[in-house]
């Protein structure tokens, strides 16, 4: 029985998974997702230190002339203490005297003939001063478990002297197709044949989302074939394939997994396109089967293929997220069935691609986005706020736009 998009959303996200872990340094731990809360164990300024080459003083004494008592150069462990007629002459990072109550800007004094210093402009009390825990309090939570490592979580533990983390092993990943009249990229074809372009999307894609993949081969249109295949793959954590679930004579793949102790989770959702899409577990190995149709298959792996593999990452943010935008021309629909559109968001605008039947397969290469409308609607105006959801972007432009001005 096929499902809504809410309950296959509902239905991947509570799926238990067993996640294990290891231990790896922080400099290899870029995009992998922490396995443990990771908490401050000092604070950050460690201790009170000045902003500025300059000199630290007693805040009521900065209209008199000061006498330089002595230097403090980062890193040194000075204590010497000020008194009203004098300063110290510090560096940035250096730890300020225990009782200097403001740090003036070497540029903001004036040395005097006899070596001491007059100081020039207005001094606020405890200025240019970086105080202890500031930044970072002792004690405070600074990842979270199922947080995604990136180079400013590497910036905290590397602050804090943490050099090894644990963190969530990536899912093994089993990709395959079916479908006689496929060949790989690197195969002779004949004029009937086409090239399996979704393996190798399917691949790139969940590598590019943080798992371990495996490519073991292409089935033949065969029950035996394909059973062969999913028997070989079972110690993966997810079996991705495409193709071969509709209803076509030489569809075999559901009778393939019927074939093993296979749990069907749900088969086929009311979404265009991608209904025929069938999500199931073998022992513990789940196995989606995504659309032959290549842009249906891509869709549905970005729509709720992500969801799962956010959750076999680790991954605390398993929900999909989305940016406000507006459609740059009307969109017309068919009332009763959820329908996912890809397109281009340019940062104000998203315009819908016009090459969307579900068996192309050059959409996306020119796509960003996408945006997922409710059965309900049957048209939406131009600029209408739509939700976006991104596929891929690092959110650069050919453009060089202002991003200067804010209204
Ligand atoms: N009578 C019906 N026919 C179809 C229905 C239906 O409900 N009733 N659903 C249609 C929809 S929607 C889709 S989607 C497809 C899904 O079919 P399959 O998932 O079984 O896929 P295939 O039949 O094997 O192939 C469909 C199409 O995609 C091409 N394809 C398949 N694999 C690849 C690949 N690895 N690389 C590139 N292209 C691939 C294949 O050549 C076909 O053109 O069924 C509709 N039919
Ligand atoms: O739903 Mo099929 O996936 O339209 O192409």
């Amino acid at each position: 029985m096929a499902i809504n998009i809410h309950e296959a959303i509902q239905i991947i996200s509570s799926l238990n998974i067993n996640l294990e872990f290891e231990i790896i340094p922080i400099e290899n731990a870029v995009n992998r997702i922490i396995s443990q809360d990771i908490y401050a164990n000092q604070s950050l300024p460690k201790f009170n230190n000045s902003a500025m080459d300059g000199y630290a003083i007693i805040h009521k004494s900065k209209d008199k002339e000061l006498k330089i008592i002595d230097t403090i150069f980062a890193g040194d462990d000075n204590n010497s203490l000020l008194d009203e007629n004098s300063c110290i002459k510090i560096m940035t990072g250096a730890r300020i005297p225990s009782n200097a109550t403001a740090i003036v800007p070497k540029e903001d004094t004036k040395e005097l003939d006899n070596g001491n210093i007059k100081i020039e402009k207005q001094v606020k009390e405890f200025q240019h001063i970086r105080f202890i825990g500031e930044d970072i309090k002792e004690n405070e939570l600074l990842i979270t478990k199922g947080d995604e490592i990136n180079f400013a979580k590497v910036t905290l533990l590397a602050s804090q002297g943490i050099t090894h983390i644990k963190v969530y092993k990536k899912p093994k990943i089993v990709v395959f197709s079916s479908g006689e009249e496929l060949k790989l990229h690197y195969e002779k074809i004949e004029p009937h044949q086409i090239y399996n372009s979704n393996t190798p999307t399917l691949i790139s894609r969940a590598k590019e989302l943080g798992c371990d993949v495996n490519f073991i081969g292409q089935a033949k249109d065969s029950v035996e074939s394909i059973k062969q295949l999913i028997q070989n793959s079972l110690d993966a954590n997810l079996i991705i394939t495409s193709g071969g679930v509709s209803v076509g004579d030489a569809d075999f793949t559901k009778d393939a997994i019927n074939k093993l102790n296979y749990e069907n989770i749900f088969d086929g959702i009311f979404i265009k396109p991608g209904k025929p899409t069938v999500l199931g577990k073998i022992d513990n190995t789940y196995i989606l089967n995504l659309p032959g149709n290549p842009l249906a298959s891509s869709l549905i792996l970005e729509l709720f293929g992500r969801v799962l593999i956010q959750k076999l990452i680790g991954s605390n943010e398993i929900y999909p997220n989305y940016i406000l935008g507006k459609l740059d021309e009307e969109l017309i629909l068919k009332k009763g069935r959820v329908t996912i559109i890809p397109g281009t968001f340019n940062g104000e605008y998203f315009s819908i691609s016009k090459k969307r039947s579900p068996g192309m397969v050059s959409t996306l290469s020119s796509s960003n986005s996408m945006i997922v409308i409710d059965e309900k609607v049957e048209k939406l105006t131009k600029d209408s706020l739509v939700k976006i959801l991104p596929i891929n972007w690092k959110f650069f432009n050919k453009e060089n736009k202002d991003f200067l001005t804010h209204e």
